[in-house]
């Protein structure tokens, strides 16, 4: 498999905080990582420098074989936080993005044309041509999503990085947005980074789930997730879904010491109750 990502040696500090070290990781054409861990393990930090907004100490960080330094079309990123323009409808929410990119003094009328049928297919593939003309502030957040995913989507990028980007929806939502972002995933072809704290949200839509663990932020073990592309709701009932829900979970509670606590209050409960 060619490498779309490749990170390595990658180690950052805030000031004197490490937040992330000797990172090592590639990530391969039109493969979907998920990355776990407890708070505060760097996931975030990995994921922003990965889209270039955050610089980094030591290491590197190549996409499609050229060094990450700053934001670039081919990786588009998409926050919990849907960050739409709310002057703006949902259908020109979509196409704003490449309007900035060629800059709109540039336009010609092609330019438009593609803009405006990728505009098209994107409102059609996520399902929002009854909402195109809304304004943002008419729409329920797992809308809005769609619309932050559809603008991401607009420039093709090569990869997609996605934080945390269904935390703020409620179950069932959630649900229709993994099948929705599976099915967009399959027909795009795209490469997925996508942090999480919800381990069943990794690994029903991962291909590899890496753990992290905290102080200082590093990648703890990687777990290849054994279900092929074709996937449904009900394989989160399955035994073999369940063994990889448990090694995941397993690595978390190990690396950020939750388990440890959980021992010293056992310890602690049973010696004030003799
Ligand atoms: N802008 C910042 N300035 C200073 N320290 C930061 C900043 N952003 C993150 N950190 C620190 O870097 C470390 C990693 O944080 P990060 O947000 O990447 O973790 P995370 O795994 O995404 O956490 P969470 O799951 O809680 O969102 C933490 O110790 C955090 O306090």
């Amino acid at each position: 498999m060619t490498h779309k990502i490749s990170i390595a040696g990658l180690t950052k500090y805030y000031g004197t905080t490490q937040a992330l070290s000797g990172i090592d990781l590639a990530v391969g054409a039109g493969e979907f990582v998920t990355l776990v861990g407890a708070s505060g393990c760097g996931k975030s930090t990995l994921l922003r420098t990965l889209g270039g907004l955050e610089e980094y100490g030591q290491g590197t960080i190549t996409c499609n074989g050229r060094i990450v330094d700053g934001p670039g079309p081919d990786r588009s990123m998409v926050f919990q936080s849907y960050s739409l323009y709310p002057w703006l409808t949902v259908m020109d929410n979509i196409r704003f993005c490449r309007r900035l990119k060629n800059g709109r003094q540039d336009l010609t009328s092609t330019d438009v044309e593609i803009a405006s049928g990728r505009a098209d297919a994107l409102v059609s593939l996520m399902g929002l041509q009854h909402v195109a003309r809304a304004y943002p502030a008419e729409l329920s957040g797992g809308m809005q999503q769609r619309v932050a995913i559809a603008r991401a989507l607009m420039v093709r990028p090569d990869v997609l990085l996605m934080d945390e980007p269904f935390g703020a929806l409620d179950a069932q939502t959630r649900e229709v947005m993994h099948d929705l972002i599976r099915h967009v995933y399959r027909l795009e072809r795209m490469t997925v980074v996508f942090v999480t704290h919800d381990v069943e949200e990794a690994i029903y839509l991962g291909d590899r789930v890496v753990v992290m663990a905290p102080r200082p932020g590093r990648i703890d073990s990687i777990v290849d997730v054994p279900f092929g592309l074709e996937r449904d709701q009900d394989l989160k009932l399955a035994p073999a879904f369940a063994a990889v829900k448990r090694q995941i979970l397993d690595r978390i509670r190990e690396t950020s010491g939750v388990r440890t606590d959980l021992e010293q209050l056992a310890k602690l409960t049973r010696s004030i109750q003799t």
